[in-house]
């Protein structure tokens, strides 16, 4: 079993368009509506696969019940925790180019006392030792950056591996506080965390040591379009597939994520299927997951310490 938690979810409202004309009337072609927020991506994607896994999310408002209700329809299980505010609408316009445009919401703030409600929801799993735990996604707008450091020092306690997923201050904080397994950047994420622009190969792979020095033993850094880098403390492997037209990339990252965390073996092994759970995504509409006759892991080739002086551009 691994154990998604997701904060800030949302009902992922998307739009196909031809082309997308800022300032204009744009007329869609194709409205989707999908349970959306990463862990809860992650969730899907496993269970789609076949991988047991159960999502954690706070709910409320109209918002909240479609989201539990479309839950129920995708047969995912999950435990949602009741809270004040409406869950948040974010927005995808994909046009023909496979060009994505995303709006994300704030999203509600959270209470300290929901907050803490969140937690305990976990940690009723986690004396069921999960194989993993898994946080992703923003934190609500006024939660403050600590919930995962929270939720990291809890699964430590029962000695459950924590996976991480998110972006700015509480990325920062859950990385200068350690004790992660995995965490799964983009290159936007890692370069904003260490401050300075990712070129190559080299410069990805040094800012990635510098997580890992802080106390987290692996990272993934997703590279859209480019595939994907594996980084550990002395190897580094990296994984992509011939280009392809993506239908929308909203949660190929979640589904790359889920990819690696439910495959047992060699890193490599486990990179290859993550980045061709990815590329499965991009070819669905919305945040679509994919089923496993869309995994093409032929198509993805793996290749162990790549040359440290490749522009990413190339790979
Ligand atoms: N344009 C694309 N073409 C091919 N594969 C893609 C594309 N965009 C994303 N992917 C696949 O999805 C994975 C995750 O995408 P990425 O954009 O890096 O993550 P995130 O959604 O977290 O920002 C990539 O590693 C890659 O395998
Ligand atoms: O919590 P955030 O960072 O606002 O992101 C939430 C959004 O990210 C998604 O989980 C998709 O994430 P990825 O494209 O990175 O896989 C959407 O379903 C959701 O709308």
């Amino acid at each position: 079993m691994i154990v998604t938690v997701t904060p800030n979810p949302s009902l992922d409202r998307a739009l196909d368009l031809d082309r997308l004309v800022v300032g204009e009337v744009n007329r869609a072609h194709a409205t989707h509506v999908d349970p959306g927020g990463k862990g809860l991506n992650v969730a899907r994607a496993l269970g789609r696969q076949g991988v047991d896994a159960l999502a954690v999310l706070p709910v409320g408002g109209a918002d909240g019940a479609q989201l539990v209700a479309l839950l129920a329809e995708h047969g995912v299980p999950a435990v949602p925790v009741p809270v004040a505010g409406s869950t948040r609408s974010n927005i995808t316009l994909s046009e023909a180019d496979g060009a994505t445009t995303k709006v994300n919401a704030p999203g509600h703030t959270l209470s300290g006392a929901e907050l803490d409600a969140l937690l305990a929801a976990v940690e009723m799993q986690l004396g069921a030792a999960p194989r993993a735990v898994v946080g992703a996604g923003s934190l609500p707008a006024g939660a403050g950056d600590s919930f995962y450091v929270r939720l990291s020092g809890m699964a430590g306690r029962y000695g459950v591996p924590v996976v991480l997923d998110t972006s700015g201050a509480p990325f920062a904080r859950a990385v200068r506080s350690g004790g992660l397994a995995l965490v799964k950047p983009n290159e936007d994420e890692l370069s904003e965390l260490v401050g300075r622009a990712l070129g190559t190969v080299g410069e990805v792979v040094t800012a990635a040591r510098e997580v890992i020095a802080l106390g987290t033993r692996a990272v993934l850094v997703s590279l859209g379009a480019h595939g994907a880098l594996l980084v550990h403390a002395d190897r580094t492997w990296w994984a992509g597939g011939p280009p392809l037209v993506p239908l929308s990339t909203v949660g190929a990252g979640d589904a790359t994520l889920a990819g690696f965390v439910a495959t047992p073996g060699t890193a490599a092994a486990k990179l290859r299927t993550a980045v061709a759970w990815g590329r499965a995504a991009v070819l669905l509409p919305g945040t679509a997951v994919p089923v496993p006759e869309q995994i093409d892991l032929d198509a993805v080739r793996v290749v162990e310490d790549p040359d440290p002086d490749l522009a990413l551009k190339e790979l």
